[in-house]
């Protein structure tokens, strides 16, 4: 398959080596300058489990991508949701009209922005428990395991995503199809809502924040506002077996030692958060619809005032 990964950040890179190492024709694309320039000199190093090895790989620059360029099969998009758009705009050249492009970014509503470039058949959306870090230019630091739970939005997808399901297995990227994409989405999105503020406010990894006395009544004081809120977008979410997955994350010998990817972005790389599509989207629509969203709203103008003592960009 000719995949294209559009964001070759942490997690980009995680599913572009694994992807290529299954046979896979896969050309990445980023702008982070010093990144993509070591990735072109060195390839893309990668700390797996402890393991280093280095993957070759095509990468380009969006402004590379030639307006005559040959259509993907297959487009991954990874970067952060406020870079979706934008990099939607430039990757124009490599959507043909059977190109598939999947979504697995964190947080709410993404499938409106790809439905304004991409036709809603060959749309495919999802969620992912997978990680990644970058450890510097050209280096990631893949830990732990994961799956990606995926599924067309549109009836006549159905096939098409069932084929990047078997792509993913082949690749040990443990894909699954979802029958409700809708549902673990906002499942996906508790596990975020809960765990990435509170590490990014605490300084902590999950198993750090997980074995506070304090953390299991945070977690389902915010559950139960994404609960309140999805009910009225008529999804109703089983809160104990959601809580139960989200206590699931704490172990250590899991993916209890990571830090969450807001934590990575702001106190780590003193960049802006996905805030505003995570607790933020929880708390703009609670608003809307008249839900109460105390801890969704706190938090967020908490991390977005932390951005501010950070002077994140
Ligand atoms: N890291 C993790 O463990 C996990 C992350 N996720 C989710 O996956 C998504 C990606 O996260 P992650 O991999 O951590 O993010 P990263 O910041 O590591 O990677 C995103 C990459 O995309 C690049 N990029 C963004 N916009 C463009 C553009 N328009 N053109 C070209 N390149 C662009 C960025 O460049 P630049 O740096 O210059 O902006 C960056 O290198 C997020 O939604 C995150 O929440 C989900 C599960 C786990
Ligand atoms: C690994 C996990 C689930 C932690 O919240 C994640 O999605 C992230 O780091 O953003």
């Amino acid at each position: 398959m000719r995949i294209v990964i559009a964001g070759a950040g942490a997690m980009g890179s995680r599913f572009g080596v694994m992807l290529h190492h299954a046979g896979n024709d896969v050309v990445l694309i980023d702008k982070w300058r010093e990144h993509v320039e070591a990735i072109k000199k060195n390839g893309l190093s990668a700390n797996i489990n402890g393991q280093r090895s280095t993957t070759r790989m095509p990468i380009f620059y969006p402004d590379e991508i030639a307006s005559n360029s040959t259509p993907a099969d297959l487009i991954i998009v990874f970067t952060k949701a406020m870079q979706l758009e934008d990099m939607l705009q430039s990757i124009k050249p490599l959507l043909g009209s059977e190109t598939m492009v999947l979504c697995l970014l964190n947080g709410l509503g993404h499938e409106d922005t790809l439905a304004r470039y991409v036709p809603k058949k060959n749309i495919v959306l999802g969620i992912t428990m997978w990680t990644a870090g970058l450890e510097g230019p050209g280096k990631v630091k893949l830990f732990g395991t994961g799956e990606v739970e995926l599924q067309n939005i549109d009836a006549e997808g159905e096939k098409h995503a069932k084929k990047i399901v078997a792509e993913l297995r082949n690749a040990g990227l443990n894909g699954v199809y979802s029958s409700n994409v809708k549902y673990s989405v906002w499942r996906k999105a508790c596990v975020n809502g809960t765990l990435n503020s509170t590490c990014t406010i605490l300084n902590a990894n999950i198993s750090e924040l997980g074995a506070t006395t304090e953390a299991i009544p945070i977690l389902k004081a915010i559950i139960s506002e994404f609960a309140a809120v999805a009910a009225k977008e008529h999804v109703i979410l089983d809160q104990k077996e959601i809580l139960q997955h989200v206590v699931e994350t704490f172990d250590p010998n899991g993916i209890g030692l990571h830090y969450p990817s807001m934590h990575q972005d702001l106190i780590k790389n003193n960049r802006l958060t996905e805030i505003d599509y995570i607790n933020g989207a929880v708390a703009r629509k609670g608003a809307a619809y008249g839900v109460p969203t105390p801890y969704c709203a706190l938090l967020t103008e908490l991390i977005h005032a932390k951005e501010q003592i950070l002077k994140a960009k």
